[in-house]
C-alpha cells in the first residue's frame, strides 16, 4: 500500500518537475551564503559580521578580518593578532609586590590603578596594536567655558598621548570654544547643546547627552569614552592604562572611608539609595568611562533613575555622582582608578599619592554657577 503510493508520486511530473526547478535553487542558496560573493547573507548565523561591517568602515587594512571571513570563511583563522616586539623591563616578582600600601584589587578581580603598579610600555604597545580610539567628552555649559582652554592645553601634554584621540565639547556657547593647537591624530568636535537654570540640572543632565551622542555618533567614531568634569587639568600622565570596560574613580575625599560615612544617597524613596550595610567604594562623578556600549548603558541607566526621581519629586543628594555609585554598586567596574586620577590639592598631598594627573581647579561656585 505505502510503496505503491510512493511509486506514485515519483512517477507525478509534477513533483519532478517541480524538483528540478527547487532543488538547484537551494544549492544556488547555500553557495552564494557560504562564499559571500556577491550577495550578503541575511541568515541570523552573519547577524554579528555585519554588525562589525558596519560599526569598522573606517577601520586601517590590517583590521577588516571581517572581509577575511567572507573570502575564506572563517572568523577565528583571522583575529587581530596582538604580538609585543621583544622589550627590556623589570620582571614583576610574585612573591615581591610593587605596592603594599594600598589595595590594587577589589574582590572581583577589578585592578585599582595607583602608580607603580602597571608597565605604560607594555599597555602603550597593546593599544597601539588595536588602533585605538578614544573620546574625552567634557561640557562647559554657560560660565564654565572659561576652563576650556587650560583643561585642552594639559590634555594635550598628558592625555592618551600618541593615541588617537576625539575632544566632545558640549556647550551652549559654540563660539566660546578656543582654539588649541593640536598633536596629530586628535581633534576638537564642538557638539551645541541646550543649557539648563540649575547647575545641578546642567551636571546630571550630562548623563542624558552622553547616552544620546553615544548611540548617534561615538559609537561610529570611537572605541573608548572618557567622560570628565571641566574645571580640572591634567598635571601628569593619564594614558592607556586606564581603560576597560567599564571603569570608576575613587572621590579623594572618601578612599580611606567606611562605607557608613560615604555620602550616597540615604533616602529609600530615591532611585540612588543604598543602605549603610551596603557599598564598596564612594566614586567620583568628575572621572568614568569604559567601552561605547557600557558607557552608554550606564549613562543610559543613570538617566532614567535621574527622570524617575524627578517625576517623584525627589533630587538625589549629590545628583548625578548620587547615582553613578548607585549604577557601580549593581554593575561593578572592570578597573578602578586611584585618587591620582582625581585630585583636590585643598586636600594636600599625602605619601600613598605619589602622582597627580588630574586637579580641580579652585573656582568661586557661588561666582561661577550663576
Ligand atoms: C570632581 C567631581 O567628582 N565632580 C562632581 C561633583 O561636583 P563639582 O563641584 O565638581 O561640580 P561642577 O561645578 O564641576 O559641575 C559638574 C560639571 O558640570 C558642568 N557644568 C556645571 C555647571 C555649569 O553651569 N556649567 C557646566 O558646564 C561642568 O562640566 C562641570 O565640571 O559633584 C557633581 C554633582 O553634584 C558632579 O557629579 C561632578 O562630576
Ligand atoms: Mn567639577
Amino acid at each position: 500500500m505505502y510503496t505503491n503510493q510512493r511509486i506514485n508520486a515519483l512517477g507525478n511530473r509534477k513533483y519532478l518537475a517541480f524538483s528540478l526547478v527547487f532543488l538547484p535553487f537551494v544549492f544556488w542558496l547555500s553557495w552564494y551564503t557560504y562564499s559571500g560573493n556577491s550577495w550578503t547573507p541575511s541568515l541570523p548565523f552573519s547577524c554579528r559580521f555585519q554588525y562589525a561591517i558596519e560599526k569598522r568602515e573606517e577601520i586601517p587594512e590590517e583590521r577588516k578580518y571581517v572581509d577575511h571571513f567572507r573570502k575564506d570563511g572563517s572568523y577565528l583563522d583571522h583575529l587581530l593578532e596582538i604580538r609585543l616586539p621583544r622589550m627590556n623591563y623589570s620582571q614583576p616578582e610574585t612573591m615581591n609586590p610593587p605596592r603594599r600600601d594600598i589595595l590594587v584589587m577589589t574582590p572581583w578581580f577589578a585592578p585599582i590603578v595607583w602608580d607603580g603598579t602597571f608597565n605604560i610600555d607594555i599597555l602603550n604597545q597593546q593599544f597601539k596594536q588595536r588602533n585605538v580610539r578614544i573620546g574625552l567628552t567634557v561640557f562647559a555649559i554657560k560660565k564654565y567655558v572659561v576652563f576650556i582652554q587650560l583643561f585642552l592645553e594639559t590634555a594635550e601634554k598628558f592625555f592618551m598621548v600618541g593615541h588617537k584621540v576625539n575632544y566632545y565639547i558640549m556647550t551652549d556657547r559654540p563660539k566660546d570654544v578656543p582654539n588649541v593647537t593640536l598633536a596629530e591624530g586628535r581633534k576638537v568636535v564642538v557638539l551645541e547643546i541646550q543649557s539648563y537654570a540649575r547647575w545641578q540640572d546642567v551636571s546630571m543632565r550630562r548623563m542624558e547627552m552622553i547616552s544620546l551622542f553615544a548611540k548617534e555618533q561615538f559609537i561610529q567614531e570611537v572605541d573608548f569614552l572618557v567622560c570628565v568634569d571641566v574645571d580640572m587639568r591634567f598635571s601628569d600622565h593619564v594614558g592607556v592604562e586606564i581603560l576597560s570596560d567599564i571603569f570608576g574613580t575613587l572621590h579623594p575625599a572618601f578612599y580611606r572611608g567606611q562605607r557608613q560615612q560615604f555620602t550616597y544617597e540615604r533616602r529609600p524613596a530615591s532611585q540612588a539609595y543604598i543602605a549603610y550595610i551596603e557599598g564598596d567604594f564612594y566614586y567620583a562623578g568628575g572621572f568614568f568611562g569604559g567601552t561605547v556600549d557600557e558607557v552608554y548603558k550606564l549613562t543610559n541607566q543613570c538617566h532614567n533613575a535621574i527622570m524617575t526621581d524627578k517625576a517623584n519629586s525627589i533630587e538625589a543628594l549629590w545628583h548625578d555622582e548620587s547615582h553613578l555609585n548607585k549604577y557601580f554598586l549593581n554593575h561593578k567596574p572592570t578597573k578602578i582608578l586611584s585618587p591620582e586620577y582625581l585630585w583636590d590639592n585643598s586636600m594636600g598631598v599625602p605619601e600613598v599619592l605619589r602622582k597627580r594627573r588630574f586637579v580641580a581647579v579652585p573656582k568661586n561656585h557661588v561666582q561661577i554657577r550663576n
